[in-house]
């Protein structure tokens, strides 16, 4: 599937985004009101069942084909010294996911999720931003049209992320898409210290001195700032949305990766639901730039698409309410 094939494709597919079925939104909102409960008492559940019944086309939307995509890649910026792991644990993780044993296999598997793994060519890192592009002009296409051909026929999708030194990558997309200053968008990612800290907020500014005056379109934020898992998510939440699948949004990283989209058109977020407030300090940041409120917030700072992950298992008590709840008529309960 190649629905970038050109850098203009991708660019003008975001001025021409489709909406949400209205019909199947006002159809579930009427349900709800009709639900033996106080009307709004269920809260966000109410909103997220609304929600799901505009992207998915359907009164009472179902999770069926649930998917969890975990996309891979490396980081030139590494050299460094940005994160506290070494390169290789993005290969050797990438082993783990297929192995069944790192957090998301559990996660995506309690929450009813398939899990595909998609490495992004991890014997070629992306080149350091503060030296060059981080991609050609052709790799980010690839990258793009990989995460988009990765949502195959999912009926609700949970995009993340395994790069060692994406965090650094992350706080420049923020950055490069929302302004402020490095530290605003810098954190501990992995766990560096203080001087590591000072490294990533260098290595930002670095690149984003450099490539100042070429950040002009979402495709080149992404291609000089970015790296290919990044990439990848950007393109499968374009592709969910011209197919109308709602995404999960999950950590600072994946939510960086829709930044700079936001920036050429904000409503490329109205498909996406943000599971959870990572304990990056950027995330929250990040999160009230976009407009969007987090189902969650456990202090989870992982990525894979974790925290999204343990987000659908709300989603799914959503749903439940608002399919198997009987209304005011069937169940002879008096109305307000
Ligand atoms: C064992 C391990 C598993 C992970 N799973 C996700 N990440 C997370 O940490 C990385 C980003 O942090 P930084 O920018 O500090 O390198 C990404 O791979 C992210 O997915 C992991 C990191 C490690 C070490
Ligand atoms: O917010 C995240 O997804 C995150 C934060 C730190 C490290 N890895 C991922």
């Amino acid at each position: 599937m190649n629905r970038c094939p050109s850098v203009e494709a991708f660019n003008a597919s975001l001025t021409a985004l489709p909406e949400a079925d209205r019909e199947a939104r006002d159809a579930a909102a009427a349900r709800q009101g009709q639900l033996t409960k106080p009307p709004g008492s269920l809260g966000r559940l109410e909103e997220i069942a609304i929600f799901l019944a505009g992207w998915q086309g359907c009164e009472k939307p179902a999770i069926e084909r649930g998917r969890a995509v975990v996309f891979a890649g490396n980081h030139g910026v590494v050299a460094r010294g940005v994160s506290a792991f070494p390169a290789e644990v993005t290969a050797q993780m990438v082993a783990n996911f297929r192995n069944g044993g790192a957090a998301i296999n559990a996660l995506a598997g309690a929450a009813g999720l398939t899990l595909d793994v998609v490495p992004l060519s991890l014997d070629r890192p992306t080149a350091d931003f503060t030296q060059a592009p981080a991609m050609e002009a052709q790799e980010c296409l690839a990258a793009l049209n990989a995460g988009a051909a990765a949502i195959a026929d999912a009926d609700l999708l949970v995009l993340g992320e395994m790069g060692i030194g994406n965090t650094t990558s992350a706080a420049a997309l923020a950055l490069a898409s929302y302004g402020g200053t490095a530290a605003d968008w810098v954190g501990p990612g992995t766990g560096v210290d203080a001087e590591g800290i000072r490294r990533k907020i260098d290595t930002v500014e670095a690149g984003l001195a450099l490539h100042r005056d070429s950040l002009t379109t979402p495709f080149e934020i992404l291609r000089r700032l970015g790296g290919r898992e990044i990439a990848a998510i950007s393109g499968a939440v374009l592709a969910a949305r011209m197919a109308r699948v709602p995404v999960v949004l999950d950590g600072f990283i994946a939510t960086s990766a829709i930044a700079p989209l936001t920036v050429r058109n904000p409503a490329i977020t109205a498909h996406c639901i943000a599971g959870h407030c990572s304990a990056e300090p950027g995330h929250r940041r990040l999160l009230s730039a976009l407009g969007l409120t987090p189902l969650l917030s456990l202090d989870m700072r992982l990525g894979e698409g974790s925290g999204a992950a343990v987000a659908v298992q709300i989603i799914r008590a959503a749903l439940a309410a608002h399919g198997g709840m009987a209304t005011f008529a069937e169940a002879g309960v008096s109305g307000g």
